[in-house]
Formats: C-alpha cells, structure tokens, sequence
C-alpha cells in the first residue's frame, strides 16, 4: 500500500468579494504532497500561487473571502479549521518562508533573539538552550561563525544570510511542511544555486516536505520532484518534473519551457514569448483560459476547461497500463466503442509536445501524423500508430 500523503489538496478555489460579486482567483486547484517531497508550484505573476499557499496557511484575513474545497494535511482538514488550532499547526507543522526575509524579522531584535522566542514559544527550554539551539540551526543553514551571527540585527546582514536566518527560524519548530514562496527571487544567481541546495538538503537533514513557489522553471528544474502549472488561477498541469520537462502535456508548460535560455548551444537572439496577457478572473473563458493565447486550440478547448487526465508518454501507453499505472487503460478498440466524444492528445512526430484536446472520435482519427492517444474516463490508450495507422 502507498504511504498516505503529508497534503493532499483537492478542487480548492478562493474567491474574493469586490462590488457585490465574488471574484475567483483560485479554481478547482488539487494536488499531492509526498512526505519529504518537493513540489513546485509554478506560473506567472497574479496566477494565484500565492493565495493558494496563503489559503493553505489559513493566512487569508480579507473580509467574505470564500475558501472551498479539501486541504488534508496528514489527514486533518485545514480548509475552514478554527484559528486556533491553525496557529497551533503553523509553527510546528507547517513553516512558511517568504521573498522578503524583512517580512520575517523585526528590526528591532538581533536575528538570534527572535530565532531563540519562536523556539521557545514551542519548547520549554531555557534562554541558554535556545540559544545553543539556534546557533546550531544557523551553523546547518551554511551560516558562517553562527554565535557572532546570532546577534546581529537582521539590516546587518546579507540578502543571502537574511534569507538562510529567515530558514532557520522556519526550521525552528521542525515542521513537516515548508512553504517557500518565491525564495530566491530577491538573491543574486550564485546565492539562488546555495538557497536551492538548502532548501534541497532540508528533506534528508529535517525530513521536511516544501512546497516550493516560483515563477522560474529553472528553479523548478533544478529542485522539484514534481512540478504543477497554474495558469489563471487553475491548473495547467502537473506531473513529475522529468516527465512534465521531457513530454510538456499543456501548450502553456510547453511555452513556459521554450522561454528557458539553452543551457548549451547557441543561444538565440531573443527567447521566445508568449504574446497576450492571462485573462482578468472575471474575464477568464468558459473553456481552457490558455485558448486565446494558444495557437493549438482547438474548438472544443474553448467550451469547457479541458479535464486533467493522467498522461503517459505515448511509447509507454500500453506498458502503462498494463502496469497497472495507468487507471484501468484499456484497449483503444474498447475505447472507441465506449465513447462517441472522447479526450485526445496529439503527439507531433517530433514526440515533444502533446495535446490535450477533445475530439470527435472521428476527427482524431483524422488528423495526419503523429501518435493520438484516445481518452476515455478509464484511461487512455493510443489510437494511431506515429505512421498514422491504427494499432490494432
Ligand atoms: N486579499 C485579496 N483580495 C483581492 N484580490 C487578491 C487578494 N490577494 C490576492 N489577490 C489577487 O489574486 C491574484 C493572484 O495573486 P497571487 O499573489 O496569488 O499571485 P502569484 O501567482 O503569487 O503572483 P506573484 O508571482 O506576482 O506573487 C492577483 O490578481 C491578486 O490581485
């Protein structure tokens, strides 16, 4: 049996009220947090990673905020906990850490002295044991000559260190679940790479899981075990961070990847962008809010958001499901039987980019070239050999 997961979030959406009408800023938003696992949290600016982790933290305090939807953390509900026993959880289960270490630390109190409260606030130790206790988490943090540091004040320090004591202090309580919310973002490249290792380290040495907010796949790259996309509020995609880099199953994880700089080669003139802006909440389309910035939609993209469906690069369709991987896949022939409409993803020739789409059965079978994995609510199975040609 799989060990439970430390969070499991299911259809969470957020709205806020503004001039009678509720705006939603986060849909029907799930995902899976393994213990001591990473998971990125990626998407551009005001697509709402934010307001998920704020709402997770129960940290949201605007008047008729509507939080709906499931957030077990080791299988107790978060959404709509009382705060009390929220506070309770933050502090010692769940830490989070922000782009702005001065939004951690107050002015006024060397680093140490607020390291040595927050730990005592859930410990009963001494002012001399908690001391002990923070020098030694600035000393695991990579912070040089750490009873010096300690008794600095927070302006005193570098970004760099600033963020590292800001980790320690999350670290404090031992929490399970770390929420870093864009990190690194404020640092320069070669304190980002030391932050990321940090923030790598922390699963084997505090046997922490982070949910890591970024807008840089490279970050997510470099550190995720599993990345998920949101777009406008809602999930774009999500999967395992190889898997999602090597096989993007969403044009806007595909774009997103083509705007990383090559790390060898040459490098091009200019990256390319993705014209067009995300939809305003209240504009967002009934269908896939990417559809009018794609250049892939489909006329059915624009009806209803496409469903998530578990995907599997089309070569391990089959194998998939025989695994047992894939839920229940099933023959394509029983596929087309079941279903008149069904989800398809197209994978172009050059196996880098599939589709979700829906599709009339026959216009997938249609389409030129590549491989087209047919959909049904039990899973998915190629219809097309690359040749065009029927598998069966
Ligand atoms: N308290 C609030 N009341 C109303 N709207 C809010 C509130 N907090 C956030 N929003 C809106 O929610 C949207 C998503 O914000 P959020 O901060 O989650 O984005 P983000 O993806 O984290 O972006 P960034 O990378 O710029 O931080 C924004 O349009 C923002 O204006």
């Amino acid at each position: 049996m799989l060990p439970a997961p430390l969070l499991e979030v299911r259809d969470l959406c957020v709205s806020f009220p503004s001039r009678g009408r509720m705006i939603p800023i986060v849909e029907h938003v799930s995902f899976t947090l393994g213990e001591r696992d990473i998971l990125g949290l990626v998407g551009e600016s005001g697509s709402g990673k934010s307001v998920t982790a704020m709402a997770l933290m129960g940290l949201i305090d605007s008047p008729g905020v509507q939080i709906t939807g499931s957030a077990l953390f080791r299988g107790q509900e978060l959404v709509g906990l009382a705060q009390k026993q929220l506070l309770r959880l933050r502090g010692s289960e769940i830490a989070m850490i922000f782009q702005d270490p001065m939004t951690a630390f107050t002015p006024v109190y060397t680093i140490g002295w607020q390291i040595d409260e927050q730990i005592r606030a859930h410990e009963r130790l001494s002012r001399k044991q908690a001391r002990a206790r923070t020098v030694e988490l600035l000393a695991d943090m990579g912070v040089p000559d750490p009873a010096r540091t300690a008794d600095r004040y927070p302006h005193q320090l570098s970004g760099g260190l600033r963020q590292r004591a800001m980790i320690a202090m999350a670290l404090s309580c031992n929490p399970s679940l770390l929420i870093a919310d864009e990190p690194t973002t404020a640092l320069d490249v070669t304190v980002q790479a030391q932050i990321l290792d940090l923030i790598r380290s922390l699963r084997s040495t505090y046997g922490s899981s982070v949910l890591l907010i970024t807008h840089d796949m490279g970050v997510v790259a470099e550190t995720c075990d599993t990345t998920l996309v949101l777009y406008s509020g809602r999930v774009a995609e999500t999967g395992p961070t190889d898997a999602l880099f090597a096989h993007p199953g969403h044009p806007y994880t595909a774009a997103l990847l083509a705007s990383i700089p090559p790390l060898d080669g040459p490098r091009p003139h200019r990256l390319p962008a993705i014209a067009g802006a995300p939809p305003a909440p209240l504009e967002r389309p009934a269908g896939c809010a990417f559809a009018p910035r794609c250049s892939y939609a489909h006329e059915t993209c624009r009806d209803a958001p496409p469903p998530l469906v578990p995907l599997v690069p089309a070569g391990q369709a089959g194998q998939a499901g025989q695994a047992g991987q894939n839920t229940g896949a099933q023959s394509a022939a029983n596929i087309q039987q079941q279903s008149a409409q069904f989800a398809a993803c197209v994978l172009p020739a050059e196996g880098t980019l599939l589709l979700p789409r829906l599709l009339e059965a026959d216009t997938a079978m249609s389409s030129p070239g590549g491989i087209i994995l047919g959909l049904s609510d039990q899973g998915i199975q190629p219809m097309l050999s690359s040749a065009g040609e029927p598998p069966l």
